[in-house]
């Protein structure tokens, strides 16, 4: 086992019946990095997650987290693990001092140390003023610091969060990174799912998921520069209509508006994107069109929306 790897993933499939949720899927995730996990709403990472956390057996293949082999290892490993996950792993009815508390008995801590890391953890998360509040009054982004607070009971050296910022406004979503960041800075890993392609854009690396299949891993840079479509915008009228006409075509992936624009992913093997635009849509159109350079939106639509590799796996279902 490579030791700079948090996680090493490597064929792993989970089916459920014969519907396979996760399909060969392999992840490496060095140490201290905080890579993101995106795809579609039911593309498997929640699964993939719960595989990696020793909660779930994998139908086939193999993964070690901080060298742990899961599952068999699973309950070695949930000892150095943090997760949290997208609906509150809280208690409601308890307090947010009883929370802590709750969790760190869970963990086995020593009294003394349980108190002096719960203190640590309130400061850290601004939790001090609430620590006699119920769980189950606290705003959205109250109940996530605390969700996070508590995932770090034990000092997890791999942090699991599960569309940890769903419910909560943009400030604290910006006030949210910044603590992974610190905590990544202290040589936590974390993998983490979401939606938001901000935050996407501000791990180190990214997977992205598609049914079951992970159909593009790297840095968000080198996803957005390996990307296999260009993109123009176009500015014009009746931008509804064009869409439509536009997307008929094979070479058109994906065609949305932005207000007054169009943005349109074309096919790499069209050599001349605008050419190619203008042969399409003819020469009296007043369009105006500009090549601009692809964001993260772009390689999730250009990934996702691609046809899935043929399956070993499902193929042997059938
Ligand atoms: N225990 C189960 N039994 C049967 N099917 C399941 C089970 N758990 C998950 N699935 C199915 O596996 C697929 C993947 O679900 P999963 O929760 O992993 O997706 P996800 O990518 O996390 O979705 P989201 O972004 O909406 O949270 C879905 O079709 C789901 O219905």
């Amino acid at each position: 086992m490579n030791r700079e790897l948090a996680i090493d993933a490597t064929g792993l499939t989970k089916k459920f019946g014969d519907f396979a949720a996760v399909s060969e899927l392999s992840l490496k995730v060095p140490e201290g990095q905080i890579y993101g996990f995106l795809g579609p709403n039911g593309c498997g990472k929640s699964t993939a997650i719960r595989i990696l956390t020793g909660l779930l057996t994998p139908t086939k293949g193999s993964a070690k987290v901080l060298g742990i082999e899961v599952p068999k290892q699973a309950e070695l490993l949930r000892r150095q693990i943090g997760y949290m996950t997208q609906k509150f792993s809280l208690y409601e009815d308890l307090s947010v001092s009883e929370n802590l508390s709750f969790m760190a008995q869970i963990f086995n801590l020593p009294r003394d140390l349980a108190r002096s890391r719960i203190t640590e953890l309130m400061d850290t998360y601004r939790l001090n003023e609430l620590a006699n509040q119920l769980a189950g009054t606290m705003s959205g982004g109250q109940k996530q610091r605390l969700a996070l607070a508590c995932a770090c009971i034990n000092k997890p050296k791999v942090l699991f969060l599960d569309e940890p910022t769903s419910a909560v406004d943009p400030q604290s979503r910006r006030d949210f990174w910044e603590q992974l960041f610190d905590l990544s800075e202290q040589g936590t890993s974390i993998l983490v799912t979401t939606h938001y392609m901000d935050e996407a854009e501000r791990c180190h690396g990214l997977a992205i998921m598609n049914k079951g299949w992970i159909c593009a891993d790297g840095s968000p840079l080198g996803l957005m520069d390996k990307m296999q479509a260009n993109v123009i915008e176009i500015a014009g009228n009746d931008l509804r209509a064009l869409k439509d006409r536009l997307t008929a075509f094979d070479e058109v992936s994906s065609a949305a508006q932005l207000g007054n624009r169009l943005r349109v992913l074309i096919d790499k093997a069209q050599a001349d994107p605008i050419g190619f635009l203008q042969a399409t849509l003819g020469a009296n159109e007043p369009l105006q069109m500009e090549q601009v350079r692809p964001n993260l939106e772009d390689v999730f639509v250009d990934c996702t929306g691609k046809p899935l590799p043929s399956s070993p796996v499902q193929e042997a279902g059938k």
